[in-house]
């Protein structure tokens, strides 16, 4: 399989620098919606193998409705081509995903896939987790507004903000460059929240990636007591440092060894999944994933939540969460675990501040069609004082 598309595009874009604004908008989105709803571009050719011409063509003219004529036109065929009409017959069809994928959704959300997936092939708001250590968020709202960036509160999370209107150029506001917020969708910032870390405490983020809820955590903790980042991937590790400068932070120590012989007040996993509650975020991580990358993550988020389990002082707390839609990485890797370690329970989530509606059987579960925020999953977990 190919590259990613926003690889291709950017490729693209950087061989083609004399194209107007609106010219590389059309590209972007033209890429994006073909690289999307290829598998029902297909259906409406009534070709799986279309060459690109003519699923452009079958997006603009049957999905975006533009006259047949000029949809030939800008695709750069000589004539329109014939469509089939009505409705797909499969889940699979009518939101362009694999078979096996709109089958694993049907068997995960029941009566709900259909709306799941349907909102899989919306593009997710724009969401910025404003960083306490630098300004509040009404001050933050304050200052994009003053950037030219119109922003609204989110519902679920206190520090959340999401972009208004047309898509900014956030990478070039001054307000990022002084770490006042970060780019951070709000079910994201839900799982951080969970952890419930005060200052003073000592808080372990054990796969702490490039640090987004390790910069979150720090925060939580008004920047006092151990704040300790471990992930195995060296450069992930260097960018957390790099944007732990610019917050403001200064909590945090990186392990670059796996933390072992220790025990702290809470530990997050943020577990590597298969991330299928963020596919909306890409036209074409549903096609390049493979059924067998769901079925080989359950064992690595079994030995994390096991090491977490060995790292928590009694009375702690340990967070186990992921970015996805899959019982297997989710309810059965945390409830085999509760089996195996009698000295833990779970515990309800964001007792007193977090929606009801982000609660499912116990756990913390969000996603597009429900709450607008990408999928997200997360169990609290308690060590026994004993
Ligand atoms: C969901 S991402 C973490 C995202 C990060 N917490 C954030 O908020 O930006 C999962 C991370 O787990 C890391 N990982 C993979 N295997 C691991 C392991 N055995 N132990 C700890 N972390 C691991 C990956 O490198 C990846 O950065």
């Amino acid at each position: 399989m190919g590259s990613p598309a926003e690889r291709v595009l950017d490729r693209t874009l950087r061989a083609h620098r004399d194209l107007s604004r609106d010219q590389r908008q059309a590209l972007a989105e033209s890429l994006f919606n073909v690289g999307l709803w290829r598998r029902r571009l297909g259906f409406l050719l009534g070709n799986p193998d279309a060459p690109p011409s003519a699923l452009l063509f079958a997006f603009l003219h049957g999905l975006a409705e533009v006259p047949a004529g000029e949809a030939a036109r800008f695709s750069g065929l000589g004539a329109p081509l014939p469509l089939a009409s009505g409705e797909p017959p499969s889940l699979a069809l009518r939101y362009s995903l694999p078979d096996w994928l709109a089958e694993h959704f049907s068997r995960e959300l029941g009566p709900a896939a259909e709306d799941f997936c349907a909102h899989l092939n919306v593009p997710g708001p724009i969401t910025l987790r404003v960083n306490p250590l630098r300004t509040s968020r009404e001050a933050l709202e304050q200052r994009l507004r003053s950037e030219g960036v119109e922003t609204r509160p989110g519902a679920l999370s206190p520090l959340a903000l999401h972009v208004v209107g047309p898509r900014p150029n956030l990478y070039g506001l001054d307000s990022l460059r002084e770490g006042l917020f970060e780019v951070q969708d709000e079910g994201s910032q839900l799982l951080g929240l969970l952890v419930e870390a005060r200052p003073g405490e000592s808080v372990l983020d054990l796969c702490a990636g490039a640090g987004g809820k390790t910069l979150q955590l720090s925060a939580a903790m008004e920047n006092r007591g151990r704040l300790l980042a471990y992930d195995p991937d060296a450069g992930r590790l260097d960018r957390l440092l790099q944007r732990c400068s610019r917050a403001g932070v200064s909590n945090v120590q990186v392990l670059r060894a796996p933390p072992e012989g220790m025990q702290v007040d809470r530990v997050l996993v943020d577990a590597p999944c298969s991330e299928l509650g963020s596919l909306r975020r890409g036209p074409d991580a549903r096609f390049r994933l493979e059924p067998t990358s769901l079925s080989e993550l359950p064992r690595v988020q079994r030995e994390l939540l096991a090491r977490a389990g060995r790292l928590v002082r009694p009375g702690g707390r340990v967070v186990y969460a992921t970015c996805t839609v899959n019982r297997a990485e989710n309810e059965e890797v945390v409830l085999g675990f509760l089996r195996e370690s009698p000295g833990f329970r779970r515990v309800p989530p964001g007792v007193g501040w977090l929606d009801p509606s982000c609660v499912r059987e116990g756990f913390l579960f969000c996603a597009p069609h429900s709450q607008g925020t990408d999928g997200f999953f997360a169990a609290v977990l308690e060590r026994g004082e004993g």
